[in-house]
């Protein structure tokens, strides 16, 4: 038998089920209904601690939030209270945090093709910074800023050319990639130059990210080491010192058996001491380093419940059991093969004693959770937790084949409350309309 790895507040309570923050998911699923994604306040909380004490000691630091991981209004008050900032990546996310009352003083707004009315929104709420990933953009907010005659700080996004060990639909840091000025063929010093030509804008500092779901601390200390260079090379050629290094997110967490996750302070230790060390070396100050997590905040406190129906054995080959979401809830498996550990919420103690493998009930044959689960006995009714679905789960789910997204609540000591509210038919069709030329008559 797998040991199980349970984070946070999850444990096996004395009725033998999982519970989270205090609360039994059996009651929650029996409550709230399936599918049902729940996130562990105070697992949030500590993951959000852990990451800003780790750089603190290192002097001055500002950890983001990564809003893509996971971006509701609550979850945005949680991140105000543990003192993180946010990064954003769309007018969505923003406008999401404009209205939880986030200090826009702490945003930062990403994107490889930021909307003028996104760039114009961003502005108008006073954004900390606009990160700006390429030429057209740059033109375009140097436009927008002398039309509304102010000046906006941002960091350049480099690309350095880093390719992470990660899947390669979560590499970004390579040099054939859609994001970011490459530094490799010169544009990153172009765009450097060009932006501080321009009188809309105040460049503070760069940015990168190499990718998500990294464990080689090597990745990010040869990142940190190339950005540390270039940073020298802006100086010597521009004679500009600039203040401020984003280092993006990207730590790796535990999903299944194999997965090496990192602390937060080895994430530190590892760039942390590259970073002053080449400051030293180029006779430079160190600057204000931001590292903007999401995975590694949100992943392991989540946890989606099912309830298991239908089953089909394919004789000698395999036992598929269904569950009551799927790729519309967490198209993760889907998309990048991810694998996750999962158990039997209600028979949390039980032996497994039969493989089974858990599809979702999308009509897709790609719609596959978890292939080969060893589970205790399986019945209709049981109710399968799934583990480390805070991250890429909501933010990434979809209405396909017309599926209501599920609730989302919040546990802590034993309190449940409700932070996204399931989906019903009628939300499905609030955006449908029937033209008049097909109108019945
Ligand atoms: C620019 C940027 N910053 C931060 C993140 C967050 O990454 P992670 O969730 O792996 O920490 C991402 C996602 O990969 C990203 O694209
Ligand atoms: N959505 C990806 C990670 C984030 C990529 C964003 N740059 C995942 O689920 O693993």
């Amino acid at each position: 038998m797998k040991e199980l790895y349970l984070t946070g507040t999850m444990k096996i309570n004395s009725q033998g089920n999982l519970e989270i923050g205090g609360m039994d998911t059996v009651d929650l699923a029996r409550k709230f209904g399936t599918p049902l994604w729940i996130i562990d306040e105070e697992g949030f909380r500590r993951n959000c601690r852990n990451i800003k004490k780790a750089f603190s000691l290192y002097g001055d630091s500002q950890v983001l939030y990564a809003s893509k991981t996971l971006a509701t209004m609550a979850i945005y008050r949680i991140v105000e209270q543990e003192g993180l900032g946010l990064d954003v990546v769309s007018g969505g996310e923003l406008y999401t945090a404009l209205k939880a009352g986030f200090p826009m003083q702490k945003v930062y707004f990403h994107g490889n093709n930021k909307s003028r009315e996104e760039l114009r929104m961003a502005i108008c709420a006073g954004v900390a910074r606009i990160v700006v990933d390429n030429f057209y953009e740059l033109e375009l907010l140097n436009q927008l800023c002398t039309e509304e005659n102010c000046q906006q700080e941002i960091l350049l996004r480099v690309t350095p050319g880093v390719e992470a060990h990660t899947h390669e639909y979560i590499q970004t840091g390579q040099i054939d990639s859609k994001f970011g000025f490459t530094l490799s063929d010169g544009q990153a010093m172009e765009g450097v130059k060009k932006a501080l030509s321009m009188p809309g804008i105040k460049l503070v500092g760069l940015h990168c990210h190499i990718g998500s779901q990294i464990f080689a601390m090597q990745s990010f200390q040869y990142t940190s080491s190339i950005m540390m260079d270039f940073w020298a090379e802006i100086k010597r050629t521009s004679g500009c010192q600039l203040e401020e290094l984003n280092l993006g997110g990207g730590l790796g967490i535990y999903y299944v058996a194999g997965d090496e996750p990192r602390k937060a302070e080895e994430w530190a230790k590892a760039v942390m001491p590259v970073v002053q060390e080449k400051a030293r070396q180029h006779g430079l100050k160190v600057p204000r380093i931001i590292v903007e997590p999401g995975r590694a905040i949100a992943g392991p406190a989540g946890l989606t419940l099912y309830t298991l129906g239908s089953s089909k054995e394919v004789k000698g080959i395999r036992k598929y059991v269904a569950v009551d979401g799927g790729m519309t809830d967490n198209p993760r498996p889907a998309l990048y093969a991810a694998k996750y550990q999962a158990l039997l919420a209600n028979k949390a103690e039980e032996k497994p004693v039969e493989t089974v493998s858990i599809a979702g009930k999308c009509c897709e044959s790609g719609d596959m959770l978890i292939w080969d689960l060893e589970l205790p006995w399986v019945e209709a009714g049981d109710i399968l937790a799934v583990l480390a679905t805070g991250a890429y789960n909501y933010s990434m789910s979809s209405n396909y084949n017309r599926l209501p997204r599920p609730a989302m609540v919040l546990v802590k000591q034993g309190q449940a409350d409700l932070i996204i509210k399931r989906e019903n038919y009628e939300d499905l069709l609030r955006n449908d309309l029937i033209p008049e030329r097909l109108e019945r008559d």
